[in-house]
């Protein structure tokens, strides 16, 4: 693949091949994110494409192509609307993306002009970040509106545009014939409003402002968009029968008198220092405008100068956007929440005013826990340059692809003079009970045990998840709503068992109930009867022991065999003494921490009976030793793809029953891949490296369940 090539070490003919490749990659993602308004890349990785193809073309200018993505604006328009031929085209903005750049654009600028000694004064204003509209004015009167299109035919959305409130229907004093464009966005409290709306109601809802306000905008029924409250700001023009006036700065005003909102963050500047500081102090109050901007745009302010720029391909001389980092935002810490886990860990949670981040609205960053806060790692190193992160600090989040946001820096200078550290618990705060902190454990943790409704709940969510009871009709939302439930309480596993006698006892039945009818109920007493034989495996994980995963539990139940034997092993045995212990921690894979916590949780009288109690409502399945003769004993095999005799997880039990090792990825090591319908990159793997493929009627073939 010449995707996997760097720039410098392509030849001429990978570097065609990977031209070819960028063009069509990059149509794509231009259709899906300027036609569908649903995108398939992060923006990130967009203008990474974008990039490498530019830099491509730079290194091999003889190969640029005839539809070079670098010479192309937007796509073009969708089927469905009336089309419009810009009078005069739309384009796109030249980046930056380092202070350096700046500096650099205004030495081009001045190199053009010929003005290598004297200053050039810009405006610099926040790059909304909606979707452009230009709506034409004739003789004071909007006659046509437009999206950019592909800069030169745009689409007809004249209807959708004179439902928005900021664009006048008439303008008193305005050129004969005048174009003004700007920015259809959506506000950050319209955007959350109406994707309540929407999920109240079954409709589709957006992944953040823009692609809300796009897919807003570009509707073929304008009744659509009149019900979604779009804003519009102006800080351009196209056509125009006479000047507006002498400098950027004095048009945007005159936009302002004609009626349109322009943006108050305007400002004009006398180089790149000055343009370089009012970008920061856009970017520290960008969480805080009530609607999303992706950077600075700077534009030559005398009208006359940028006449003399004029335009390259595709965006003009005299204007450029600064974007901020796709991965970085600055926003402020509104509070530290903690949330208690199932074993009792104390996690402090950022609250954050909400801000757009690679295209996903974020609000919430994980702290990990109290050193991470006071600027420590997990080995007493400095994080963040030993930085604190305080309630109101204006507060850098990080956010990449799928990880978690995370709290990247802080910036001192903006730090209110009365934020105080921040001072984690001693106890918890949901049960009030001490939470300690263990020698050499960075987290803290609630000593509350059953006591602890955080705990009880989260054990609960716990032992209704899929790899554990995996009880249908009764998830996490359930539970919760039952351990706090006044006549059908569930604060226990074993109270889910008792739950149909307690409600047959009962008054007010729970199929009266909102939210249930009698079949939802029937089937799920159904579903709880169902689990009352449990395999042995599946209970012990149940029991969201501390540092007892899936793995260790399927040792456990295959070593013991019986709950009674397990259960009477666990209650003789001493931590680090004793037969019972030496058994124990003599199963291969399972170690001393993880032996002494299950020894801990058997010795806790109270959780020991809530055991008892849920074990007397069950009838625990034997363990199946895996049968050492069987086909696949010993053998790594990995599932992909859709399976249609059974489910992901029973594939797996079965393998593993046989003997077989399941794994997640392929290696030289696997010993077969199970492909199904839809398998992608694993099953062109094992091809590459050799390994033996099965579709699923072969493998259930091998294993003699067929
Ligand atoms: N994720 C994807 O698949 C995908 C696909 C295509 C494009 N994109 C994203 O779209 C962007 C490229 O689109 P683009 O060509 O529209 O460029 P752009 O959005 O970077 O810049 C040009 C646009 O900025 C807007 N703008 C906002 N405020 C402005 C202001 N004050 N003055 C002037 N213009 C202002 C205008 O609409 C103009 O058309 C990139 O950020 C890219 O990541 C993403
Ligand atoms: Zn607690």
């Amino acid at each position: 693949m010449t995707a996997d090539i760097s720039v410098e070490t392509l030849t001429a003919d990978q570097a065609a091949q990977e031209l070819a490749r960028l063009a069509s990659v990059l149509a794509h993602a231009n259709a899906d994110y300027h036609q569908k308004d649903a995108p398939n890349l992060t923006d990130a990785q967009y203008d990474s494409l974008k990039r490498r193809n530019a830099a491509i073309e730079a290194r091999f200018p003889k190969l640029k192509r005839e539809d070079s993505p670098s010479d192309q604006v937007g796509a073009a328009p969708s089927d469905g609307f009336g089309k419009i031929t810009h009078a005069v085209r739309m384009l796109s903005l030249g980046n930056a993306f380092e202070d350096e750049d700046v500096a650099e654009f205004d030495k081009s600028v001045r190199k053009f002009l010929g003005l290598d000694a004297g200053a050039v004064e810009y405006t610099a204003e926040p790059k909304i970040d909606g979707l452009s509209l230009s709506v034409r004015y004739e003789n004071g009167v909007l006659t046509q509106a437009a999206t950019r299109g592909d800069g030169a035919v745009g689409e007809n959305v004249t209807a959708n545009a004179l439902t928005i409130g900021d664009i006048p229907q008439k303008l008193i004093g305005a050129p004969d014939v005048l174009e003004v464009r700007g920015e259809v966005y959506m506000s950050h409290a319209d955007f959350d409003a109406l994707n309540a709306r929407q999920s109240e109601t079954g409709g589709k809802t957006f992944a953040n402002p823009r692609n809300a306000a796009a897919g807003s905008l570009r509707q073929l029924d304008p009744t659509i968009t009149q019900s979604r409250p779009l804003k519009f700001f102006a800080y351009a023009w196209g056509d125009l029968s006479a000047p507006l006036a002498a400098r950027q700065s004095g048009a945007i005003a005159r936009l302002t008198e004609l009626g349109f909102q322009t943006n108050p963050l305007t400002k004009t500047c006398a180089g790149p220092e000055d343009m370089i500081a009012h970008y920061r102090e856009i970017e520290a109050q960008r969480a805080h405008l009530g609607y999303d901007i992706d950077g600075v745009v700077y534009k030559v302010d005398d009208l006359a100068l940028q006449a003399r720029l004029g335009f390259r391909s595709t965006t003009p001389r005299w204007a450029i956007a600064h974007k901020f980092p796709a991965e970085l935002a600055w926003t402020t810490l509104e509070a530290i929440d903690i949330q208690v886990g199932r074993t009792g860990a104390l996690s402090p949670v950022a609250r954050l005013t909400p801000v757009t981040v690679g295209g996903v609205v974020v609000s919430n960053a994980t702290l990990h826990n109290e050193d991470y806060i006071a600027g420590k790692g997990n080995k007493g190193e400095e994080i963040r340059g030993g930085k604190d992160v305080r309630v109101g600090d204006l507060v850098q989040v990080y956010r990449a692809g799928d990880v978690i946001p995370k709290i990247a820096d802080v910036d001192m200078s903006k730090r209110p003079a009365d934020a105080v550290p921040y001072v984690f618990p001693k106890i918890c705060p949901k049960c009030q009970s001490d939470a300690l902190r263990d020698d050499g454990d960075a987290v803290r943790r609630c000593t509350g045990g059953l006591i602890c409704p955080a705990q009880a709940v989260e054990k609960l969510k716990h032992f209704v998840s899929r790899a554990a009871f995996d009880i249908e009709g009764l998830g996490a939302k359930q539970v919760e709503a039952f351990y706090v439930d006044d006549q059908l309480p569930v604060k226990e596993p074993a109270d889910i068992f008792t739950l149909q006698s307690r409600d047959a006892a009962a008054l007010g039945k729970l199929s009266n109930r909102d939210g249930w009818g009698a079949t939802s109920v029937k089937n799920l007493w159904q579903a709880i009867e169902e689990k009352r034989e449990i395999p042995l495996a599946r209970l012990i994980f149940a029991l969201g022991i501390r540092h007892l995963g899936e793995a260790g539990s399927n040792l456990l139940a295959l070593h013991y065999g019986t709950w009674a034997a397990f259960e009477d092993a666990m209650t003789q045995a001493q931590i680090g003494e004793g037969a019972a212990w030496d058994d124990l921690v003599g199963i291969d894979g399972v170690g001393g921490v993880m032996a002494a916590s299950v020894i801990t949780t058997f010795q806790q009288t109270a959780e020991r009976a809530s055991i008892d109690r849920l074990v007397a409502q069950l009838r625990p399945q034997e363990a199946v030793k895996p049968k050492s003769d069987s086909p696949v004993a010993g053998k790594t095999v990995v599932f992909t793809g859709t399976l249609e005799k059974m489910t992901r997880a029973e594939a797996k039990a079965r393998a593993e029953s046989l003997g077989a090792k399941v794994s997640g990825s392929v290696s030289a090591k696997t010993d077969i891949l199970i492909a199904g319908p839809g398998a992608g990159s694993k099953a062109k793997k094992a091809t590459d490296l050799g390994v033996k493929t099965l579709d699923e009627d072969e493998w259930l073939a091998l294993i003699g369940a067929q």
